[in-house]
């Protein structure tokens, strides 16, 4: 496709590091870019999904100073798949934490899917810290959006991926499969948590894509990250997220980040994330820059986010 921009070239980053934020929990991060550019900090999707080299590719590494840290319970944050203290709000305040380490005032805020949702609690918490919110395939955690992707909804789209991962929950619970799938990721018995963290990530390792793709897919042959993403959001999916449903698209809300710069991705295909959230932040938010795009589902891989990603990176650049 001529004309679209592609993500920048994959870096190592120049410092590593680790954060203790309480008494059980220590966050890895990384910095990479530029040491003296704007600070600009990566929320990744999930929850639990941990960060990865492409996650520091949205950004000129010329002008930026690139943070990416996985958040509680995964990745190379310890202790591993560990729900204990692990909540929206302890996530909020691990970001502010980390802003004060680097010694920042303010930064850019990046997040896609659960990282979108997190991004707009932490703005809603603490607009003054925020530069701009560039915000792809937008995730609020409300209970229609998880009924649709995890009971009944994307199953009409994605029949043959479902199965496996509905069928693997007998017939008595079906009703609640959110409520099942919790049951036997907190089980004792490890092999049962393993079987079901499987079904569950491969279920959406398998619908992010318009065409899918093996590669992602395999991920949820890992056995540590399968288990810590299965875990990890299906705990937050069982509490909403702490948060009242449809909170963070509340008028008030909203008017506390509404004079933020702010761009919204999102793809007409996404069936994990669908298109419905993204339509309702934006009449909440007209002020924020909007892009539905037309040929594309969730991952931000996809060449029509990919490119409205980079392009939003870039325009903030003049902030
Ligand atoms: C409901 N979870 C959507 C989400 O946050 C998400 N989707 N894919 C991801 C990874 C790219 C981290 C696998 O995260």
């Amino acid at each position: 496709k001529s004309g679209l921009r592609a993500p920048y070239p994959a870096i190592e980053p120049y410092k590593t590091g680790t954060l203790k934020v309480d008494d059980l929990h220590e966050i890895y991060w990384e910095a990479s870019g530029n040491p003296e550019g704007v600070p600009a900090v990566f929320l990744h999707g999930g929850p639990g999904g941990a960060t990865s080299v492409s996650d520091r590719q949205w950004f000129d590494p010329k002008h930026y100073a690139i943070y990416l840290f996985d958040q509680r319970g995964c990745g190379k944050s310890v202790p591993h798949a560990d729900l204990t203290n692990n909540t929206t709000w302890d996530i909020v305040k691990d970001i502010e934490k980390l802003r004060e380490h680097f010694g920042h005032e303010k930064w850019h805020v990046f997040g896609g899917s659960w990282g979108s949702c997190l991004s707009l609690a932490y703005a809603q918490a603490h607009p003054d810290r925020v530069l701009s919110l560039t915000l792809r395939g937008i995730f609020t955690l409300r209970r229609s959006e998880l009924e649709f992707f995890y009971q009944n909804g994307s199953s009409h789209i994605f029949p043959e991926q479902f199965e496996p991962y509905y069928e693997h929950i007998p017939e008595e619970e079906k009703s609640d499969l959110i409520a099942a799938y919790y049951k036997r990721l907190t089980s004792d018995d490890k092999e049962a948590r393993l079987q079901a963290a499987k079904r569950w990530t491969r279920w959406e390792m398998s619908t992010l894509r318009l065409y899918s793709n093996e590669e992602v897919i395999k991920r949820a042959d890992v056995d540590d990250y399968a288990v810590a993403f299965a875990r990890i959001e299906c705990h937050y999916f069982v509490n909403a997220g702490w948060m009242e449903d449809g909170q963070l698209l509340k008028k008030e809300n909203v008017d506390k980040i509404r004079h933020i710069p702010a761009t919204i991705i999102q793809g007409r295909y996404d069936v994990v994330c669908p298109a419905k959230t993204a339509y309702d932040l934006h009449k909440e938010w007209p002020q924020a820059d909007y892009y539905l795009v037309p040929d594309a589902a969730h991952a931000s891989g996809e060449l029509g986010i990919a490119h409205q990603l980079i392009t939003a990176t870039d325009k903030y650049r003049s902030i």
